[in-house]
């Protein structure tokens, strides 16, 4: 399923940040291709894996991403063996050394990295995750922040290493995901706050606009 996701052939969107099982269900039965539920306990938009059963039946039907900042590989692998999520998404600052054990335990990874400037782009050509997240840089809160990166930069990564799966994210919303789109080509878009009413609580007509712009 990741690879249908990241097939730059068909413009994808990743709706991160779901805390419930009907807002899940929704973003299922919209067709929205993958779904994010964020593990970190800090976040706006956590989900206590205790919580987290919901995300079983929706095996199948959408790509389930597990976002982890700095959980080590224990966590992803236990709720990749219980069957919760398709695709651990590391957005700390975890070693290549993490993503190599997760991709050996079978887990297909995406690595997040946080973009203050061009230059910051030199770490994802060498990364060897499945696919890398371009975010905004965020010292302390790592993600969710709405603030966009540099496109241009990003868009030069994009042409110069076209055999690395590029998802665009950091203040997507409905208003700017074409140009995102059509600027940087990217593999595909993810989007947290630009999707949402309040933290963790989906908006769908937000989703469908997002969905329409890609
Ligand atoms: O959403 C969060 O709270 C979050 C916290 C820590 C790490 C990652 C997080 N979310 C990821 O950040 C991107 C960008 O968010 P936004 O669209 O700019 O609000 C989001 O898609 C998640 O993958």
């Amino acid at each position: 399923m990741l690879d249908s996701f990241l097939d730059p052939s068909t413009r994808s969107i990743k709706v991160c940040g779901i805390t419930t099982a009907a807002d899940a269900e929704e973003l299922a039965r919209l067709g929205v291709p993958a779904l994010g539920a964020n593990f970190w306990p800090k976040s706006k938009r956590y989900l206590d894996p205790a919580r987290a059963d919901f995300l079983k039946s929706l095996q199948g039907r959408i790509l389930r991403v597990g976002v982890f900042v700095n959980a080590g590989t224990d966590q992803p692998k236990q709720l990749f063996d219980a069957g919760l999520i398709d695709v651990a998404q590391l957005h700390g600052d975890e070693p290549d050394d993490d993503i190599l054990e997760l991709q050996a335990h079978g887990i297909p990874v995406i690595r997040a990295l946080g973009i203050a400037h061009a230059s910051d782009l030199e770490e994802a050509a060498e990364c060897p995750a499945d696919a890398i997240l371009l975010d905004a840089h965020a010292p302390g809160v790592y993600g969710g922040t709405g603030e966009t990166i540099d496109w241009n930069a990003a868009a030069s990564f994009v042409a110069i290493h076209p055999e690395k799966p590029v998802i665009l994210a950091g203040g997507i919303t409905p208003e700017n995901a074409a140009e995102a789109s059509r600027t940087v080509r990217p593999a595909a878009l993810d989007t947290a706050s630009g999707s949402e009413s309040s933290p963790g609580v989906k908006d769908f007509n937000k989703v469908a606009a997002l969905l329409a712009a890609t």
